[in-house]
C-alpha cells in the first residue's frame, strides 16, 4: 500500500498514510482500495429509479465486488512483482519480498475470482457478474499489462477498470444499464487522472527509475499539473449532471456537491501554481479520494425520502425512461 514516506525530489515527502503491516495474503488484495470501489457501486445503485434492491442483493453485490476487486489486486501484484521489487514504494510488498509465494498468490486470485462470479451470479444477476469480470480483466490486462508500461495516457484509458463498479451497482439494482449509470461511469473515468497523476507527481522518480512512462516522467510536472487541472474542471462540470441523473433528490445533491467541487478546483489550482510542492500533490491526491466518497454519499443521501421534500426533481429529465444501453 502507499508506503509511509514517498521520496520527493527535494525532500522525503511526509507520509500519505502511516503504513500498517497487513498479512501477506491480505496485502496483495489491495484492501484499502475496496471501500471506495464499493462506494461507487452503491452510487450506481442509487441512480436507479424505483425502490432500493433487496438487502440480500445489496450484500451479494458488495461481497462479490470486494472479492473481484481483491482478485484483480492479487493478479496485478502477480503481474508486476518484478517491477514492484525494483520500485522503492512497492519493493517491500509481499511477493517481491518473498513473504508470499507466487503459487499461493495465484491460487488465491483464482479462488477469489471464482467466488466473486459465483456470489454475483447466484446472489445478483449474470449482468452484474459479467461486468465485474470485465472490470477485473480491464484492470489486469488493459491497464496493468498493456497500457501502464507503454503510454503516459495509461490511466486515461485504463481508468475504465475503476469506472466499472458503478455499472455493476446499476446492473444489480435493475438488471440493466440506464443512462444515469453511464454518467457515474464517465465521472469516475474523468476523476481518475486527477486522482492518480497527483500521486504520480510524488512518485515520478520511482517510476522513472523503472521506465514506467507516467505523465510526470514523460511530460514533466507543469504539463501534468495543467492536465490535472483540466480533468478536475471536467470532473466538476460532469458532476453537476448528477442533478438530472438522479431519479429524485437532484436538488439536494446539486446544492451539496458545490463545496466538494470548490475544494477540488481550489486544490488543483494551488497544485498548478506550485507544481513542485509535494504537499500540494499530496493534498490533491487525498482530496480526490474524499471527493469521490462524497459524491457517492450525496447520491445515496439524495435518494432518501426526506431529500425529495426539498423540491420537485429538477428538469425532470426521465433518464429512466431513456432506452437502456445494455440489458
Ligand atoms: C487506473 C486507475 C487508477 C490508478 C492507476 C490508481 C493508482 C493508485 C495508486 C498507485 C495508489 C497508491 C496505492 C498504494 O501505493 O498502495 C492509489 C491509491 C488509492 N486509490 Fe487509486 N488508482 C486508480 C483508480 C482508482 C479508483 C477507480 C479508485 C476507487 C474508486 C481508487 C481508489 C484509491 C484509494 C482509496 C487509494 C488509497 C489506498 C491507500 O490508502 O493505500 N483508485 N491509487
Ligand atoms: C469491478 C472491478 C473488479 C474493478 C477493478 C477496479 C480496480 C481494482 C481498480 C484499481 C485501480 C488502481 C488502484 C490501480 C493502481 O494500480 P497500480 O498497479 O498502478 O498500483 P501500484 O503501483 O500501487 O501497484
Amino acid at each position: 500500500m502507499v508506503s509511509a514516506t514517498i521520496t520527493a525530489p527535494i525532500a522525503v515527502a511526509p507520509a500519505i498514510r502511516p503504513s500498517v503491516k497487513l498479512p501477506a495474503w491480505l496485502e496483495v488484495a489491495k484492501p484499502r482500495l475496496i471501500p471506495l470501489l464499493l462506494a461507487t457501486t452503491l452510487g450506481g445503485m442509487a441512480l436507479s429509479s424505483g425502490d432500493a434492491p433487496a438487502a440480500s442483493t445489496i450484500i451479494c453485490t458488495l461481497v462479490g465486488g470486494s472479492l473481484a476487486s481483491a482478485a484483480a489486486g492479487v493478479l496485478n501484484c502477480l503481474w508486476e512483482q518484478d517491477l514492484d521489487g525494483r520500485m522503492q514504494r512497492t519493493s517491500r510488498r509481499a511477493l517481491p519480498s518473498g513473504r508470499l509465494a507466487q503459487r499461493q498468490a495465484f491460487a488465491l486470485a483464482i479462488g477469489l475470482t471464482i467466488l466473486s462470479v459465483a456470489v454475483l451470479v447466484v446472489g445478483v444477476n449474470p449482468l452484474a457478474a459479467s461486468l465485474s469480470l470485465l472490470g477485473l480483466c480491464s484492470y489486469v490486462l488493459l491497464y496493468t499489462a498493456l497500457l501502464k508500461p507503454r503510454t503516459s495516457q495509461n490511466i486515461v484509458v485504463g481508468g475504465v477498470a475503476g469506472a466499472i463498479p458503478p455499472l455493476v451497482g446499476a446492473a444489480a439494482a435493475t438488471g440493466s444499464l440506464g443512462w444515469a449509470s453511464w454518467w457515474l461511469f464517465s465521472l469516475v473515468m474523468l476523476w481518475t487522472p486527477a486522482h492518480f497523476w497527483a500521486l504520480a507527481l510524488l512518485l515520478k522518480d520511482d517510476y522513472r527509475s523503472v521506465g514506467i512512462p507516467m505523465l510526470p516522467v514523460v511530460k514533466g510536472v507543469a504539463v501534468t499539473t495543467r492536465a490535472i487541472s483540466h480533468y478536475a474542471w471536467a470532473t466538476v462540470g460532469l458532476s453537476l449532471l448528477g442533478i438530472v441523473a438522479l431519479p429524485t433528490g437532484g436538488l439536494l445533491y446539486g446544492l451539496m456537491v458545490l463545496p466538494f467541487n470548490a475544494r477540488l478546483l481550489q486544490l488543483s489550482s494551488q497544485l498548478r501554481s506550485q507544481p513542485d510542492e509535494p504537499q500540494r500533490a499530496k493534498a490533491m491526491f487525498r482530496w480526490s479520494i474524499f471527493y469521490l466518497f462524497g459524491i457517492c454519499a450525496l447520491l445515496l443521501l439524495a435518494r432518501l425520502p426526506q431529500a425529495a421534500l426539498l423540491g420537485p426533481q429538477l428538469f425532470n429529465v426521465p433518464f429512466a425512461a431513456l432506452p437502456t444501453l445494455v440489458g
